[in-house]
């Protein structure tokens, strides 16, 4: 609501910290970590890669074993050894450890094109993968010891991300490398320059963690056992069909890894081949990963995460019968896009079910993602176990087909196996997880891709569908983050509305009934601590279904213009996005509060965070204290509810002067506006107000 007066800085940020990347010291130990990031990601197909070389003379069941065993010895010590790590490294100081973990690899990778042979290039990549462990943990938690408390969480996030983001990267340097490598050597792949490389990386890694200041240990450094936290099954327990999703993905994306050196060899594609199909696998999956339950906001989660292991499972199916190393590589990608929608959307579907029980010692316990990892892991052990040598078991089937001929090889005979088995994976956890049973999918998927939640015509409540033909009003809502603008246009737009002889109720949410306010005083009073995410969307919602019931349905009813400030979609970007709870469930929830009423029209007012809040001059309420990483999220979810649903709303750039904003709205309401005076009055006094700018 309107408050006037200075501007005033955001008050979750320090003195002087306005964000992560501000705080010097963060910055260069996420660089550090960036860099170190790529070596780890550098060194798998560098090192399956050396394996691959050092059996050239070989068969191809050999070769595929070679490779098979250098992913096992690289996976080994994440299922086995982690939880070792743990209490250990607590212990020690992080940034020396992320030094010594640096430049042992550094070593052990150089070590291996000097060897120059077979059991030393496993041993180096079990050895490798064992400093990987230690590193991966201590940069896990690291960054956070070098910002505020309650940048911690943004901290540990984004720690997370500079360890993954490099490895599509990576698996474009080593394409590069081995295209490189193959001109210089002229004799067919060479692993030895992707391994210098390798070296390389993590030296340079070395060389910027020991430029580093001090790294305090603030935050204990934590691991879990995957084999335990297997058996122990899910944090929430009832999210059936999880884990059978989760080995569906990991068997499909798993099964192109363990075999692709070999088959891209097959496909005359070499070590280069072999990169481009790296690359299309990491980088659709970075795309997945982003795109998850983002596509499709009011789809349920739990459908979109069956569809998603299908898809990938499907894909796998089609990269094991085509012959073409190019469409290998894109559909691949696709693949890999499948794949990290299906991950994303299974750590959105654990995150929103929050657990029942309190806090565990147990550091599984409290990660929602320790199970789909620990799953996923070790269903890549035993696909980097079981594929490569079940190629070589089936070995090549040379086809006669008249017109031409086809070779089918092992390594393809193979993901078409693993690719089914997914596919089963994939429909048993589709009937297992889904949460809509009777629905159509179709039906269901059409109304998603239209922005709403599908609802079959006899599930309608009896007096909402009377009450929905009755409706003459019209209804407007005004959307975006704070300080956008949206009560002063909203107020701008009744007194145009007014001035034009309509009717107008003008309201707000929350708080525009006796209920409401009590509400709204309980929600935004910063005294109010520990409400749970759940307990605050249903808050939300009680007001909404007081003030549909008591102001907006009636008005509309009467045939009024209703203009509100916030209405449901306030609720998908805070509780939804915002909050990270699943923006179905939200919309599920405020569809049944309101009876399915939608506005006519949302006009959206879009300003950046910053810039909205800068606006605002009375003390920060609970909501508006939210981090930035929060507002930044809201900002995002009501873009993705717009291009979701272009036709009923009004994107604006609210950074715009008021006049200019407010113009444009009015052009907009006209184009849905009724006749001002009802028909029966119209018919007595022939009369017909114009409107006028
Ligand atoms: N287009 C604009 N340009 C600059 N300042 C504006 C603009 N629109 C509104 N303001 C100013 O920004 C402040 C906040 O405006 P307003 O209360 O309308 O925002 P709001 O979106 O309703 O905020 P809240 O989210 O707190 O409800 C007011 O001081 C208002 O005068
Ligand atoms: C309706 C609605 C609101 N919020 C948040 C958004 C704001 O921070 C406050 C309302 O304050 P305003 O000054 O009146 O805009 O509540 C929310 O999180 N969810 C909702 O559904």
């Amino acid at each position: 609501m309107t408050r006037t007066g200075a501007t005033r800085p955001h008050p979750a940020a320090p003195p002087g910290v306005s964000s992560l990347s501000s705080i010097r010291p963060f910055r260069r130990l996420w660089i550090a970590l960036s860099v170190s990031g790529l070596g780890h990601w550098l060194s798998v197909p560098a090192l399956t890669a050396m394996a691959a070389t050092l059996t050239r003379g070989d068969d191809a069941a050999a070769r595929a074993q070679a490779v098979g065993g250098v992913l096992v010895a690289l996976l080994v010590p994440a299922v086995l050894l982690a939880p070792l790590a743990g209490a250990a490294l607590s212990r020690l100081d992080r940034r020396l450890t992320l030094l010594v973990a640096d430049a042992l690899r550094f070593l052990i990778v150089l070590s291996v094109p000097l060897l120059d042979a077979l059991p030393w290039t496993f041993a180096a990549a079990f050895l490798v993968a064992c400093v990987s462990v230690a590193w991966s943990a201590v940069a896990a938690t690291a960054p956070a010891g070098l910002v505020p408390a309650e940048l911690r969480p943004a901290a540990r996030r984004s720690a997370a991300r500079a360890m993954c983001w490099p490895a599509p990267v990576a698996a474009v340097v080593f394409a590069f490398v081995a295209l490189i490598a193959k001109g210089a050597f002229g004799e067919g792949d060479r692993a030895d320059l992707a391994l210098y490389v390798t070296a390389g990386v993590f030296l340079a890694a070395t060389a910027g963690v020991a430029a580093l200041g001090e790294v305090p240990g603030s935050e204990p450094v934590e691991t879990f056992s995957p084999v335990k936290t297997l058996f122990q099954g899910p944090r929430v327990p009832g999210v059936r069909g999880l884990g059978l999703a989760v080995v569906g993905v990991a068997l499909a994306a798993g099964a192109v890894v363990a075999v692709a050196r070999v088959h891209t060899g097959h496909l005359g594609g070499g070590d280069a081949g072999y990169g481009a199909v790296l690359t299309g696998l990491t980088s659709g999956l970075g795309f997945g990963l982003f795109l998850g339950p983002r596509v499709l906001g009011p789809f349920s989660r739990r459908r979109l995460l069956g569809l998603a292991v299908i898809a990938a499972a499907l894909a796998l199916v089609v990269v094991s019968l085509v012959q073409n190393l190019v469409v290998v590589a894109f559909v691949t990608a696709f693949l890999g896009v499948a794949a990290g929608a299906a991950w994303s959307t299974a750590s959105a579907v654990l995150a929103g079910d929050e657990p029942s029980d309190e806090p565990s010692d147990d550091p599984a316990q409290n990660r929602p993602d320790a199970f789909p990892r620990s799953v996923a892991l070790v269903t890549a052990l035993v696909v980097a176990a079981a594929v490569p040598p079940l190629a070589g078991v089936i070995g090549s089937r040379h086809y006669d087909l008249g017109d031409g001929d086809y070779d089918f090889q092992g390594t393809g005979a193979a993901m078409l196996i693993a690719g089914l088995l997914a596919l089963l994976a994939g429909l048993v956890a589709f009937r297992r997880l889904d949460d809509r049973h009777g629905i159509p999918l179709v039906a269901d998927l059409r109304a998603a891709l239209q922005g709403r939640v599908y609802t079959p015509p006899e599930q309608a409540a009896p007096e909402d569908r009377r009450v929905a033909r009755r409706e003459r009003g019209v209804f407007i809502a005004f959307e975006g983050g704070e300080g956008a603008g949206k009560t002063t246009q909203a107020r701008l737009a009744a007194i145009w509305l007014r001035d034009h002889g309509y009717d107008v109720v003008a309201t707000q949410e929350p708080g525009a009934t006796k209920i409401g306010m009590r509400l709204r005083a309980m929600l935004l009073d910063r005294e109010t601590t520990g409400l749970s995410s759940r307990a605050e969307s249903l808050l939300y919602a009680a007001d909404r279904a007081d003030h549909v019931a008591n102001v907006i349905r009636p008005a509309m009813e009467r045939g009024s213009i209703v203009v509100s400030d916030r209405y449901v979609d306030s609720s998908l970007a805070y509780q939804g996005y915002g909050r990270e709870q699943p923006v179905e469930d939200i919309a599920r929830v405020n569809d049944w509060a309101t009876g399915g009423l939608i506005p006519d029209l949302t006009v959206l007012l879009e300003v950046p965070p910053r810039t909205g809040l800068g606006r605002l001059s009375a003390p920060a309420d609970r909501i508006e204290s939210e981090p930035d990483e929060f507002h930044e999220r809201v900002r995002a979810g009501f873009h993705a509810l717009a291009e979701a649903e272009p036709e009923r709303y009004l994107v604006l750039d609210a950074s715009r002067p008021q006049g200019e904003l407010s113009r444009e709205i009015q052009y907009r309401i006209r184009e849905i506006l009724p006749d001002p005076i009802p028909a029966g009055t119209e018919d007595v006094t022939s009369t017909f107000p114009i409107i006028t700018d």
